[in-house]
């Protein structure tokens, strides 16, 4: 059980405590009102993750001196408290990471090693499985983050459309042979008819000539079509290999892929039906496949605003597509996915290091958080332990500052995902340790960010926060934000303090579990900003996690609330007194 602290409290008459949130305590209280009689209520557990001013409706001054010490509950997850508590400010690990939950970790108790081994946000693929399941595992993530004190988003992917295999006449793969002949059809097919594969698509052969090429998953096996019969396509095996259950089919002339993906929808009805189970299970992040363009992104995202909900809108970027219009997909979404495994479908693979880099760094330079995503340990699928190549590869991803990095298989499916985990936290931490020698006080690379976000005072001002931590080498960022925005515009920066974003809203908090170096704080925020400076400190204080002499560096952006107020943009550099 996450505890800030233990409270006991004499009661002397019939009095009424009000107002205490759900989940205040370590036990569950259901209502808003609670009565006690007269006695002692001893060794309440105060949960880490709930935060409530308590209002006290009692004559007992007793009472009221007990919970004033409480004023005010830290909603600092559980995780980022140990880390903090065992390895110090710089000790606290900045890439954050994303696991995919299958059926190899969906009980409560593998959700739970994975929250303690570090994982950011949970990713549930709407491909596979059930409805009935996904909701299970999201509710189980819910109650762990309620009752465990952990801070674990909760990601959707949607399935989108794609041109892929539905069956090629066997359970798992098949092989095809060099020079043998296929048939690729629409037509649905009963038990095994050898040679014949069934797509998913009714125009997949649409505009496709005799003479392409007909590529499997980006490689896996390659066809030469040599005639067309009707809809249907037959091809020759020209580059012998595996064809595995749902493999991508892409066509190629003249070595340039023969675009098809915009003739599909983004969203299709299962998945507008999906985004709806999404809104009612409050997710935190909703992952578009096979984006296009940026209309889509926007189309989403006023939909959500009507319906009320906070979820915010990653473009999964794994199309040619998306590539060309790159700069409106990352301006008009929430974060980016770098799907690696379907971009490589569609672009040769020797080009998916640069334009990996290239996406990484536009998000940064456009404020939005992103992903890397797909094979970075694909061999502990099956292994207990990383190639080399996979460990290059991750740290390569460190390096380029993303700010998340995801397992998709490596947990879904794998025997081996809480080792997996630790492999990309192992791997990052080292790496950012080292990026951080290497840059010193050169972290701030502000010629190359430039000016590029539409609040330049906000971004000047984070800039410099971020400037002035490093070179006064201040032990951590205090920011005070109420979407978030100050909070990812210092982290976009890469300060090498870590960056604590103090917020009053849920969705906020939520939301920049996926920024780099943030830890993300709930915590009530009154008009009074001095106030809340000096409130979160005392509470960061209280728990141990700083010192008398630590000097934090506080930024704040609260937006006033009455007319009175003006907008409080702020840097101070705060000793702990
Ligand atoms: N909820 C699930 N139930 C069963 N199997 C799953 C589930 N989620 C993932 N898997 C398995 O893990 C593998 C990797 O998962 P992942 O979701 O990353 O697939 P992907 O094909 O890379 O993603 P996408 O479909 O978005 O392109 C899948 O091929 C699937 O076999
Ligand atoms: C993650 C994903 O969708 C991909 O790599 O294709
Ligand atoms: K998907
Ligand atoms: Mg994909």
């Amino acid at each position: 059980m996450a505890v800030v602290g233990d409270l006991s409290l004499t009661f002397s008459g019939k009095e009424t405590i009000c107002a205490f949130k759900k989940g205040m305590f370590g036990f569950p209280i259901s209502s808003r009102r609670v009565s006690f009689s007269a006695g002692k209520l001893q060794n309440c557990r105060v949960n880490t993750g709930v935060y409530a001013v308590m209002q006290v409706g009692v004559e007992s001054t007793e009472i009221s001196k007990d919970l004033e010490k409480f004023e005010g509950v830290l909603g600092l997850d559980v995780v980022s408290e140990e880390e903090l508590k065992e390895r110090g400010f710089l000790g606290l690990r900045k890439t954050k990471l994303v696991c995919t939950i299958g059926p190899a970790c969906c009980s409560s108790d593998d959700l739970e090693k994975l929250a303690l081994g570090g994982m950011n946000v949970a990713r549930l693929n709407m491909c596979h499985n059930t409805r009935e399941w996904h909701q299970d595992v999201i509710r189980k993530i819910k109650n762990l983050n309620e009752e465990k004190g952990f801070s674990v988003s909760v990601m959707i992917d949607t399935e989108g459309s794609q041109i892929q295999i539905v069956d090629h006449g066997a359970p798992s793969s098949v092989k095809a042979e060099d020079g043998s002949i296929w048939d690729f059809t629409t037509e649905k097919f009963e038990g095994t008819r050898p040679f014949t594969v069934q797509a998913n698509y009714e125009g997949f052969s649409e505009g496709i000539n005799v003479g392409d090429e007909l590529v499997i998953d980006g490689g896996m096996a390659t066809f030469e079509v040599v005639e067309k019969i009707g809809i249907d396509l037959r091809c020759k095996c020209t580059d012998p290999g595996l064809l595995l259950p749902r493999a991508k089919l892409s066509f190629w002339r003249d070595g340039r892929l023969v675009g098809r993906s915009d003739e599909l929808p983004t969203l299709s009805a299962k998945d507008w039906s999906d985004i709806e189970f999404a809104i009612s299970e409050g997710v935190d992040f909703i992952a578009l496949s096979f984006v296009n363009d940026a209309d889509v992104v926007t189309h989403l995202k006023n939909y959500l605003s009507t319906k009320s909900s906070k979820s915010k809108v990653l473009a999964k970027i794994e199309s040619l597509e998306a590539l060309h219009k790159l700069d409106e997909i990352v301006e008009a979404s929430d974060g980016i996915m770098i799907a690696r495994g379907d971009l490589g479908v569609e672009i040769p693979l020797e080009q998916i290091p640069t334009v990996q880099e290239e996406i990484t760094y536009r998000c940064r330079k456009l404020n939005k958080p992103v992903i890397i995503a797909s094979q970075l340990l694909e061999s502990m699928i099956e292994y207990p332990t990383p190639t080399r190549a996979e460990v290059a590869d991750v740290s390569e991803a460190v390096r380029q500052y993303a700010d998340a990095l995801m397992l998709s298989g490596e947990s879904a499916i794998g025997p081996y995902g809480q080792k997996a985990l630790s492999v990309l936290r192992m791997t990052s931490g080292r790496m950012e340790l080292w990026s951080r020698e290497e840059n010193r006080e050169t972290v701030l690379f502000e010629h190359k960010l430039g000016a590029s976000v539409p609040d330049q005072i906000a971004e000047q001002i984070c800039n410099r926060a971020a400037g002035m931590a490093n070179n006064l080498g201040l032990d951590a960022i205090f920011v005070y934000t109420k979407h978030g925005q100050m909070a990812s515009l210092i982290s976009r920066n890469r300060p090498n303090s870590p960056i604590f974003a103090f917020t009053n809203d849920n969705s906020t908090r939520m939301a920049l579990n996926l920024q780099w170096g943030v830890t993300p704080i709930l915590i009530d925020l009154s008009d009074d900003m001095e106030a809340n400076i000096n409130r979160s400190i005392n509470l960061i204080k209280t728990k141990g996690l700083i010192k008398d002499g630590d000097a934090v560096l506080v930024v704040s952006d609260i937006i006033p609330t009455s007319a009175a107020q003006t907008v409080f943009q702020s840097i101070q550099v705060k000793t702990v007194a």
